[in-house]
């Protein structure tokens, strides 16, 4: 919560270098659930299609470079269009020192990463993320997790295990969402709603994670924790977005998820009171 010695900075800055030409609006929502998950600023960095939509949709978005105190990238990118110079962009933000948010497209060069890394794989990603590790197979349907692994062991297992191989935090996002840290502690997060099931609610987790990573980095906050709370917060604010529809929810689209962050918070500010 900010106080009257606040300033942006202190609160955090957000780096963002997410979103392509093939897929800007990953860029567009990442960047607005960190402007909404509560952040001094967000810097965003990326190919001038995105850009200029991220401008568009928050003109509050800095454009220059700077300090920062976590990194976002991956999002709406795919390995397969990246060019040596992204790639070299990439591995330079991954050695820099400060916590770094990896999604999607990124994935594969999560690997080797000197810096507090946090991943956030769909199953299938995570499929992918283990075969690279060395880790074992993927095909099993437990490692999937779902309905025939009800309290998620096979799920946290896993995720523990390539937390361990990657030395990173893991979030392994499903219907529940599986948090783990290479020393084995893991967390489920239960607070979302099947209605998250829609194009671009990822990016917007990632978004979210990286404003709690960036403004928590500095206090002594441990990733996985900070981690954790973005995923609460996401879910949460989906249900929000949901209910409003009536009882039992109605359609929301990842802008709503986005929208909702704020009242997402302020129900956890106040509930810590
Ligand atoms: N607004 C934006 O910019 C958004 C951008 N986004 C960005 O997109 C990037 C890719 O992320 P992703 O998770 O969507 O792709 P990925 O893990 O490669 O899985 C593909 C799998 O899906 C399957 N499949 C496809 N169509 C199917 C169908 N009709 N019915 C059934 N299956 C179908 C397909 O199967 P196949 O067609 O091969 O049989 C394959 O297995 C990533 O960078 C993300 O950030 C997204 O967040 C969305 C919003
Ligand atoms: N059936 C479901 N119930 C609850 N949450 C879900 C469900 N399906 C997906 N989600 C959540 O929605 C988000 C989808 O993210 P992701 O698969 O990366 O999609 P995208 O790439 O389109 O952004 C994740 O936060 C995931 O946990």
């Amino acid at each position: 919560m900010p106080t009257a010695t606040d300033d942006k900075y202190s609160r955090g800055v957000l780096g963002v270098r997410t979103g392509s030409e093939r897929y800007p609006g990953a860029a567009v929502l990442g960047v607005e659930a960190a402007h909404r998950a509560g952040i001094g600023m967000v810097r965003y960095v990326g190919p001038p299609t995105p850009a200029g939509l991220v401008l568009a949709a928050r003109p509050e978005t800095v454009t220059s470079a700077g300090r920062v105190q976590a990194w976002l990238i991956g999002s709406g990118t795919d390995p397969a269009d990246r060019t040596d110079a992204e790639t070299a962009a990439l591995r330079g933000i991954l050695a820099e020192g400060v916590p770094v948010i990896v999604d999607a497209g990124a994935l594969d060069l999560a690997a080797h990463a000197e810096v507090p890394l946090i991943v956030t794989p769909h199953a299938r990603e995570h499929a992918t993320l283990r075969r690279m590790l060395g880790l074992g197979a993927t095909g099993d349907p437990a490692l999937v997790g779902g309905v025939d692994d009800p309290d998620d062991h096979a799920r946290r297992h896993a995720a523990a295990e390539t937390a361990r191989a990657l030395d990173g935090v893991v979030v392994l996002k499903g219907s529940r969402t599986v948090v783990a840290t290479p020393d084995g502690w893991t967390a489920v997060v239960d607070a979302g709603t099947p209605w998250l099931a829609t194009a671009g609610t990822g990016d917007v987790l990632a978004g979210a994670i990286g404003a709690v990573v960036a403004s928590t980095a500095e206090h002594g906050v441990a990733p996985a924790l900070a981690a954790a709370a973005g995923v609460w917060l996401h879910g949460r604010a989906a249900a929000l977005a949901a209910a409003e529809h009536g009882e039992r929810g109605g359609p929301i689209t990842a802008l709503d998820v986005a929208a909702n962050l704020p009242r997402a918070a302020g129900e956890a500010l106040a509930a810590h009171a």
